[in-house]
């Protein structure tokens, strides 16, 4: 089927594009990838479209199938990875660099997820040599920040997202500053069904913004997208999109079901009506 989809519009108040991202984690062979994205095409409006850009993160494994089928239909999805190595290339076995993903015309790349995090052993370092190779390499990184349960409980939270946020924006390309994205993800609220509530999200967003301007500029501030991750799903999708300092969402465990990760994105109530 093809058929051509809108540019997403930027929202009234920011001039900010919403950014809805599909974080498949260890899930979906290349398969299995191929057949979501025929399915989600076939499922959301050309309308639904207008309302945000859909990037879609699958496993390494399934980059290269869903370039071809989004080029082949002309699907409007964007392409995401979900982590990446600093380095161009090299003697480091196991790693994928920025220009491979680039030559699957990947756009984004998640940085810093907790789980790498966590996991992994990723530092704040880490982190940040990977956004900066990202930007550098002329892709996006979706930098993850987030709080634990003992910080959230301690009182640390925003110390904790600062230092997160801090040690990225030191050695970020400034000429690439605006085009950052951030996922403000709470590592209590990934994967257990109790998300924040969209207060908490929204205040926290603010606190990064007024972060950005202070180490950055306003004008960046403005232009950087914060996006909200942790238990999103169809029933809180639009209050969080609602909330003035959020451009978008992170999505885990709902955004491996085409029906329901359309519902998410076009579903009752349409995403629309918050703005
Ligand atoms: O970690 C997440 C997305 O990166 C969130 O996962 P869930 O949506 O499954 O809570």
């Amino acid at each position: 089927m093809s058929r051509r989809a809108p540019e997403p519009e930027p929202q009234a108040g920011s001039g900010r594009v919403r950014l809805v991202v599909a974080n498949w984690k260890l899930h979906h062979t290349h398969l299995e990838a191929i057949a979501f994205l025929e399915r989600l095409w076939h499922l959301l409006d050309v309308e639904d479209y207008r309302r945000a850009e859909i990037a879609i993160c699958p496993a390494f494994t399934a980059l290269r199938s869903a370039q071809l089928t989004i080029e082949t239909d002309g699907m409007p999805y964007r392409l995401g990875a979900q982590d990446v190595f600093w380095e161009p290339s090299g003697a480091y076995t196991g790693e994928v660099s920025v220009p491979m993903l680039a030559k699957l015309d990947v756009k984004y790349v998640i940085v810093g997820h907790s789980e790498r995090r966590r996991l992994f052993g990723e530092t704040d370092d880490v982190v940040a040599k990977k956004a900066a190779a990202v930007a550098s390499g002329g892709l996006v990184p979706i930098v993850c920040v987030g709080e634990v349960a003992e910080e959230r409980a301690g009182g640390t939270t925003e110390a904790v997202l600062e230092r997160q946020l801090d040690t990225v924006l030191t050695t970020y390309p400034v000429e690439a500053l605006g085009e950052l994205v951030i996922a403000y993800e709470p590592v209590w609220a990934i994967g257990s069904g109790t998300p924040a509530t969209p207060e908490d999200a929204e205040h926290v967003a603010r606190f990064l913004r007024d972060r950005l301007a202070r180490r950055a500029s306003e004008a960046v501030a403005a232009r950087v997208r914060i996006l909200y991750g942790g238990s999103v799903d169809v029933g809180n999708a639009v209050a969080f999109l609602a909330q003035a300092d959020i451009d978008g969402l992170l999505v885990g465990g709902a955004s491996l079901d085409p029906e329901r990760f359309a519902q998410l994105l076009g579903g009752r109530p349409r995403i629309a009506s918050t703005s």
